[in-house]
């Protein structure tokens, strides 16, 4: 998560959620970088003193309020993610043996990532986001932002991060011209 890259969000019960705050090496993190988000409206409602939320807030927001199962979500950029979004959407991901980790196992389970474009306005990538997912009520559990990152999500934290994983391999494969 090199330069300040990346967001990391957690349900905290179903009114709110918890984010990183803006602008922090996802390295260097301790209790006082989150900000409690309300769900209904994205108002803060604890934390983060002099602290901003992640400006891709508005993202989180429509994963938990869209995907009830989802209990946390990353994002992260990487270079792989950059060179594989570009001229592709949406993002096919290969049906290797990784695809598993994503919770595909036959052929009949589709593997296209939606691909949302990079808006300066944020809420606006976020508004796009729910309304995606309101339309497809059994997607991927991830998704990518073109020219940016991933953001991926799961029942706990662990599972998310091996969907973000399983995703990245893939975004590599695609990358490396598979
Ligand atoms: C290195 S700038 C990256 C940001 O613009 C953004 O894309 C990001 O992932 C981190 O934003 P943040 O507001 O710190 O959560
Ligand atoms: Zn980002």
């Amino acid at each position: 998560m090199r330069a300040t890259a990346g967001n990391l969000s957690a349900r905290a019960d179903d009114q709110s959620f918890w984010v990183t705050a803006s602008g922090l090496c996802k390295g260097e993190l301790n209790t006082d970088d989150f900000l409690r988000i309300a769900l209904a409206d994205g108002r803060v409602l604890e934390g983060g003193g002099d602290r901003k939320p992640s400006a891709e807030t508005a993202i989180h927001r429509a994963i938990y309020n869209t995907q009830g199962s989802a209990a946390a979500c990353l994002h992260g950029h990487s270079v792989e993610a950059v060179l594989a979004s570009r001229g592709r959407d949406p993002v096919v991901l290969p049906r290797v043996e990784m695809i598993k980790a994503l919770g595909v196992w036959d052929d009949g389970t589709p593997t296209a990532l939606p691909v949302f474009a990079n808006h300066p306005d944020v809420a606006s990538i976020g508004q796009a986001v729910e309304t995606f997912l309101r339309d497809h009520p059994r997607p991927l559990p991830a998704l990518i932002v073109r020219d940016h990152g991933v953001t991926a999500w799961g029942q706990t934290i662990s599972e998310a991060l091996r969907h973000f994983e399983a995703v990245e391999f893939l975004l590599t494969l695609l990358a490396r011209g598979f």
